[in-house]
């Protein structure tokens, strides 16, 4: 039995770290996985990779999450495919140029990554419910940022589209709880992965990083792919508008 028998998921940003990981452990778990992103090179290895393992389980599509017409094709697609759609992971994100105090940051550097992020997330829900709705039933799962809570230096416009999907995610929440629709966020900390490359691969910046984690490690995707199953799940049957902190403790509060 997987924990994900008989489920569709879709999964954003599917072609490079968490949604990579995500992608894999929801096949693995029983699901159908609509596995997108935006970079086709970096997709179709890892959907080739899901199919060898878990034949007729996955299909791997181009998709630009800022973009309304992709979504609109993305879920005919889905339902073309699968006939329905349960779960949605919106995992998709950049964290734009980095090291950018707010004086520096340009409002063409703020469009881009508001628009990858906080719209993309907008749109996902906004396209995806429906047929969620039809099918009596889903989960979303939102996927933000310990910089969603607290804000980080030098990334502000990162912080504020993460802050705006914890937000959007209680509003959905709200929204579609009377459809049995769960909409739910996560808040990763350090993860390695492609998109933290800029960091860890400094010594120094990397040790610091680790001295803050009172589990003594930064994450792995896999410690925020085991997250979004269970809240995909019905596992977490009861659990809506959360925000759940994958950090290692870094930000244990009193
Ligand atoms: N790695 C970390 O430490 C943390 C990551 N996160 C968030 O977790 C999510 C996944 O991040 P990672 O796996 O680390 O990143 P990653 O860079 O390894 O993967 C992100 C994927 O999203 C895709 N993507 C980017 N823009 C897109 C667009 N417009 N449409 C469709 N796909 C697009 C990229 O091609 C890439 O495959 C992101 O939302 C990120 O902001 C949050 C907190 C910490
Ligand atoms: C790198 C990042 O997105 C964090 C720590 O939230």
């Amino acid at each position: 039995m997987g924990r994900l028998d008989g489920k569709v998921a879709i999964i954003t940003g599917a072609g490079s770290g968490q949604g990579a990981m995500e992608a894999e452990l929801f096949a693995r778990e029983g699901a159908m996985v609509v596995a997108t992103d935006m970079n086709e090179g970096h997709l179709n290895p890892v959907v080739d990779d899901i199919s060898r393992q878990y034949p007729e389980t996955v299909i791997g599509l181009k998709h630009d999450v800022s973009k309304e017409a992709d979504w609109q094709r993305i879920v005919e697609e889905a339902l073309g495919a699968f006939g329905k759609i349960d779960i949605l992971i919106n995992n998709a994100g950049i964290t734009g140029m980095t090291e950018f105090t707010l004086n520096k940051l340009t409002v063409e550097e703020w469009d881009k990554v508001m628009n990858v992020n906080a719209l993309g997330n907008f749109l996902g829900m906004k396209h995806t419910i429906p047929a969620m709705k039809r099918n009596g039933q889903g989960s979303v799962v939102n996927i933000s940022s310990l910089t969603g809570i607290s804000g980080l230096g030098g990334l502000t416009a990162y912080s504020a589209s993460k802050g705006a999907i914890r937000t959007m995610t209680k509003g959905a929440a709200r929204d579609f709880g009377g459809d049995h629709i769960r909409v739910n966020s996560i808040h990763p900390g350090y993860i390695e992965t492609p998109s933290t490359d800029y960091l860890t691969s400094n010594t120094d910046i990397r040790e610091a990083l680790i001295a803050a984690v009172p589990l003594k490690y930064l994450g792995e995707s896999e410690d925020v792919a085991y997250a979004a199953l269970f809240l995909a799940s019905d596992e977490a049957k009861f659990i809506t508008g959360e925000e759940l902190i994958i950090d290692g403790g870094q930000t244990i509060k009193e």
